[in-house]
């Protein structure tokens, strides 16, 4: 680029940045004059604010690239597993609770922190200092520390403590086998292909498998993996709930589907048709998973809605989705968190049942992240240049997302035009990308027969 045009992208990214700081301090200022009520839905940006921090998070760091020294900005891409496992120490030893009452002013000496946490004072202050200037903690004095709005998030919040632990432990370790798994896999079929979950471990079974075997405890013990409840309380109280999903159930006009049947394939315990139930009273639902998780499902029901059950509202269908589909010519088939656990040919198997059992009207609709690139996809909504069409940074995760399920799980996320791709397979077409405020978008598949 010659210094003319990258002048030119520099000041378009800074008219950027301002624009959209403008816009992100409306809606602060809007959202001070109606607080959120915390007990009634999950906290969602609002469409203004939801874009303007995407374009401010995505100018920050095309800037970042322009201006920084590309040696050093590569070099600190490198490392920045250091940033990492500096979190996950934070959070595994407590520091946000430990600073929980420190005045902002005056903090809480390094020798205070590390008498509580048992870490040396010397080496504790590496790993604040490498996360005050990510303004994660702030170094207030000389060797003193408090919380910032960031970090005091942690304090007393075992769920998003837990999610922390369960990204940056075994997610991360699993991730230092991407190259042994990457290198030399086109010559292997993907069924011989091992996770990076699996080769990290010296595991053949799935990671679930795993986590939920009995081991002997520290204290001497036979129990579940300590791990688990980790992963249980990270994965469902926090990550499910706060970082994934919640928009899946304002984004789509559900109000309009009125008191039409929902199959959720592989609901889960509560999963999609739960959080749906709770807020469109209308919608009637089949909630289908495998014998073992139905049980739970309908106990949950029964006690968190149980009118839904007693007036058959809600339905429970014992179901392998890789067989035929029982319920024949719903009007909907929900998929959420299931396509990402799988990868293409199990994909086309599910979705070939749900194929066979689709009315001319029926609609399959996939909860999952719908993957943008930065070259852009006629299904997603682009970034405005100079950003690419993805909003560069600020999908970055995304990327990681998808990154973290292939280790783990083989599974991973895809793109439209691979979601076009598996629905073809399956006599399906995709009909629209209904793009969420979030990581998970719906994805809607009618049958390749279907005409509006
Ligand atoms: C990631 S969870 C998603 C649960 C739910 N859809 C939600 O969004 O909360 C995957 C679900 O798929 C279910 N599952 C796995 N294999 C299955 C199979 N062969 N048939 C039906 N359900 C299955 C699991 O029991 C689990 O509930």
């Amino acid at each position: 680029m010659s210094v003319a045009e990258k002048a030119a992208q520099l000041r378009a990214l800074v008219r950027m940045i301002s624009d959209s700081a403008e816009a992100v301090i409306q809606e602060w200022e809007a959202e001070g004059r109606t607080p959120h009520d915390v007990t009634s839905v999950p906290r969602l940006p609002s469409r203004e604010l939801f874009e303007a921090r995407r374009l401010f998070v995505g100018a920050c760091g095309m800037g970042v690239d322009l201006v920084h020294d590309p040696f050093t900005r590569m070099t600190e891409l490198a490392t920045s597993f250091f940033n990492s496992v500096s979190l996950r120490i934070a959070a595994d030893t407590r520091i946000a609770d430990v600073l929980r009452d420190a005045d902002r002013e005056k903090g809480i000496s390094i020798q205070e922190i590390s008498r509580q946490v048992r870490i040396a004072p010397e080496d504790l202050s590496r790993v604040l200092r490498t996360l005050t200037s990510l303004h994660i903690f702030k170094e207030v004095k000389d060797d003193f520390y408090a919380n910032t709005d960031t970090s005091r998030l942690l304090v007393d919040n075992e769920p998003l403590r837990c999610w922390l632990l369960s990204q940056s432990t075994e997610v991360f370790t699993a991730s230092n086998k991407l190259p042994d798994i990457l290198y030399g896999s086109l010559d292997k079929p993907s069924s011989e292909r091992k996770s990076g979950f699996q080769t990290a471990y010296g595991n053949t079974g799935s990671f679930w498998e795993w986590i939920e075997e009995t081991v002997v405890r520290s204290d001497g013990t036979l129990g579940p993996r300590p791990e688990l409840d980790i992963w249980l309380n990270g994965m469902w109280k926090f990550g499910l709930e706060h970082v994934q999903a919640p928009a899946v159930c304002f984004d789509f006009p559900w109000e309009a589907v009125g008191s039409k049947t929902i199959v959720d394939v592989g609901a889960g315990v509560g999963g999609m048709s739960f959080e749906l139930a709770t807020r469109y009273p209308k919608l009637q639902f089949i909630v289908e998973d495998r014998p073992v998780i139905l049980q739970q499902a309908e106990a949950f029901w029964s006690s968190s809605l149980p009118d839904a059950v007693q007036n058959n509202r809600v339905r429970f269908v014992p179901h392998d989705f890789f067989s035929e589909q029982p319920i024949k010519g719903a009007d909907m088939y929900i998929l959420r968190h299931i396509m990402h656990d799988w990868a293409d040919d199990e994909c086309v198997t599910i979705l070939k049942s749900l194929r066979g059992a689709m009315a001319s009207e029926s609609l399959v609709l996939i909860a999952d992240n719908v993957m943008q690139t930065t070259a852009g996809s006629p299904h997603l909504k682009a970034a405005p240049p100079p950003l690419p069409a993805n909003y560069g940074l600020a999908h970055s995760f995304a990327n990681l997302h998808d990154l973290f399920m292939f280790v783990m799980f083989k599974g991973g996320e895809r793109t439209a035009g691979e979601f076009v791709a598996l629905a073809a397979r399956a006599g399906l077409k995709l009909t629209r990308v209904w793009e969420c405020r979030g990581l998970t978008s719906l994805t809607e598949l009618r049958r390749d027969d279907y005409v509006a």
